[in-house]
């Protein structure tokens, strides 16, 4: 969708920015451009909307060499998100909104139905916000105003620079997953740039980390951090970067142990026999519905009669699959308990113990060494080392 071929930008001073750049973003992916501060990665996003103009190689957008096309046209294509937002200082948040709709001479009817549209979808009420005025948000609140003007005429391709940089830790990160949420139902094709690899990871199908003017990976996250290409990409990632991985790393059905399960309505007799049977200390119980309902331990069961239902403790540390891993090892700290379930919609698939996180992160760096998927890393070799 966004294909850089051979770009070299060459500032009129002599500065070499980008050398040589070859990249490709495909249709409805999110690629971050990491790298630490002066090394190329705006002057990369202001080529693709033509704010910049290379002195060498090509960009094609769609297919389309932009060289050839209207700056302000390309722009209408191409939402625009920057770090300093760029919101009208006296134009009301809905109008602020509106922007691209009004320049493509939308009505004005639907131009502030699709701005209320885009508000709600970023999170901010337009009954509550529409009629303030950008100096009366929150930097968080501008920061979404910034994206749902982006938005706004529904561009296939978003410019993202530093969007989230200028807001505390604790609501970027809230940005982010509401960004996440948003790019799930949107597949748009977004370039991000950061100098946060936290960010970088968290955000990017693939991040291209820069050298100086150069890219030197462009990877999937957990490969950049499992397997960096150079001791520079190593350094940047930084040495927690094992850490780091667990956040990209999802749990997958394979991760999962499989202890016996019991229903609520089950006597206690039979809990106890299929508990024995698998050798198990505990079983999953159930509610009628097969969804989870908590846990029965072989000692409570062995000791009294009835039902489980009776004697099943509510389990509320669980997680649906896909989860990373970081969120497994977090809930695990935070209820203090020595597995959490993990389920498919509501159906509860097995549970997830520390020793197979711990498996399951070796897989899978295992695995991206191979180039091979994590199921086709056998768990022998783990445990075994
Ligand atoms: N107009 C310009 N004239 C000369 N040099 C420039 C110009 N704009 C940028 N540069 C230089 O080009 C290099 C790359 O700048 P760029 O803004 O692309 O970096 P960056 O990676 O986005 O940095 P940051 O994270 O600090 O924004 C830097 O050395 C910068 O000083």
């Amino acid at each position: 969708m966004i294909r850089f071929e051979n770009v070299t930008k060459r500032y009129p001073d002599g500065t070499v920015a980008v050398e040589g750049l070859s990249l490709e973003v495909a249709e409805g992916e999110l690629v971050t451009l990491v790298g630490p501060s002066g090394c190329g990665k705006t002057t990369t996003m202001k080529m693709v909307n033509r704010l910049i103009e290379p002195t060498q190689g090509r960009i094609l957008v769609a297919g389309e060499d932009i060289a050839g096309v209207e700056p302000v046209e390309l722009r209408r294509r191409m939402g625009y998100v920057i770090q300093q937002t760029g919101l009208f200082p006296h134009r009301t948040v809905l109008d602020n909104t509106a922007t691209v709709p009004h320049l493509l001479g939308w009505p004005k009817a639907r131009r502030r139905e699709r701005a209320r549209e885009l508000l709600d979808l970023v999170g901010l009420d337009p009954a509550v916000f529409g009629d303030r005025y950008p100096d009366q948000l929150s930097g968080g609140q501008r920061q979404r105003v910034g994206v749902a003007r982006a938005l706004a005429a529904d561009p296939p391709v978003l410019l993202m620079d530093e969007p989230f940089g200028a807001v505390d830790p604790v609501v970027r990160e809230h940005l982010q997953t509401e960004f996440l949420r948003l790019q799930s139902r949107l597949h748009k094709t977004v370039l991000f740039v950061t100098h946060d690899i936290e960010e970088a990871v968290r955000l990017g199908d693939r991040i291209a980390v820069y050298g100086e003017g150069r890219i030197e990976q462009f990877d999937r996250p957990a490969t950049v951090l499992g397997a960096p290409a150079s001791p520079y990409v190593a350094d940047f990632v930084g040495a927690d970067r094992g850490l780091k991985r667990l956040s990209v790393t999802p749990i997958e059905p394979g991760d999962l142990e499989e202890p016996p399960t019991v229903h609520l309505s089950d006597r206690l007799d039979k809990a106890a026999r299929r508990m024995a049977a698998a050798g198990a200390r505990w079983a999953v119980v159930l509610d009628d519905a097969d969804e989870l309902h908590g846990w029965v331990s072989a000692g409570v069961v062995e000791a009294q009669e009835g039902t489980v239902a009776h004697h099943a403790r509510r389990m509320e540390a669980w997680l649906p699959l896909g989860s990373s891993l970081k969120q497994a090892f977090s809930t695990m700290l935070q209820h203090d308990a020595g597995w959490i379930a993990v389920l498919d919609g509501d159906r509860f698939v097995g549970v997830l113990t520390p020793s197979r996180l711990h498996a399951a992160l070796r897989r899978s760096i295992d695995a991206d060494a191979r180039e091979v998927g994590r199921t086709e890393v056998e768990l022998e070799s783990i445990e075994s080392s």
